[in-house]
């Protein structure tokens, strides 16, 4: 598991408490007594990402002479609108095409990157290109796509009540930027057989 962010529980557990009080509960009654410090706790491990840059967890590049597609599907993405600091959540697609030395990645780690983006308070936008770029940087393959389908509770149990919209965010780098083949080719993976 990753390692919780050191976050200044103190101050959490003060805001909460506040919180508690502003929508007219008793913050001292037994059930809530110890909320304060568990959503501290939450929030270390929801926002782990923030402490954690892509180089920790792409740490493992092979030589595998390999230098088609790779595609990882499906990866279970739990992240938190930074709008209303309600979870969303989905699934993400992440796949490249290694560069001529035909460098891979572990495929857990492919996962792994996804969550240092996925826990922090986020946009579904902003994540997609995140995991792309940061892909790019650290493992210089021929290209990136990355799809992330998720459906936002603030947009389901709250506000305009859509229950079921998904909402689909796509980011492509290098050949399936370029080439509408390879783009095609991972479009038909991700859709395929579902
Ligand atoms: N583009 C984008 N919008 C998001 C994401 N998560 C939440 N939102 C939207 O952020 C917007 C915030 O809109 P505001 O009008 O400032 O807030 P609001 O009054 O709570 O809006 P409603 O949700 O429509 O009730 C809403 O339309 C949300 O659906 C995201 O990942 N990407
Ligand atoms: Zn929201």
């Amino acid at each position: 598991m990753t390692e919780p962010l050191m976050v200044d529980s103190e101050r959490i557990e003060k805001a909460v408490r506040e919180i508690l009080i502003a929508i007219g509960e008793d913050p001292d009654r037994d059930g809530l007594l110890d909320t304060p410090s568990r959503v501290a706790r939450a929030y270390a491990e929801q926002f782990a990402g923030l402490g954690q840059a892509p180089e920790d967890v792409l740490t493992t590049v092979f030589d595998a002479d390999h230098d088609e597609m790779v595609l990882v599907k499906d990866i279970e993405v739990f992240s938190t609108c930074e709008h209303h600091l309600v979870p969303f959540h989905g699934v993400a697609h992440v796949g490249y095409v290694p560069n001529d030395k035909g460098q891979i990645t572990g495929l857990s780690k492919l996962a792994r990157l996804v969550d240092v983006y996925a826990r922090r308070p986020q946009v579904q936008e902003r994540m997609t290109s995140q995991i792309a770029d940061a892909l790019m940087s650290v493992l210089a393959p021929r290209g990136v796509i990355v799809v992330i389908e998720a459906e936002h509770l603030c947009m389901t149990m709250r506000g305009v009540r859509k229950p079921g919209a998904k909402t689909i965010t796509s980011a492509v780098r290098g050949d399936f930027r370029d080439s509408e083949k390879t783009r095609a080719e991972a479009m038909a993976l991700i859709l395929g057989r579902r």
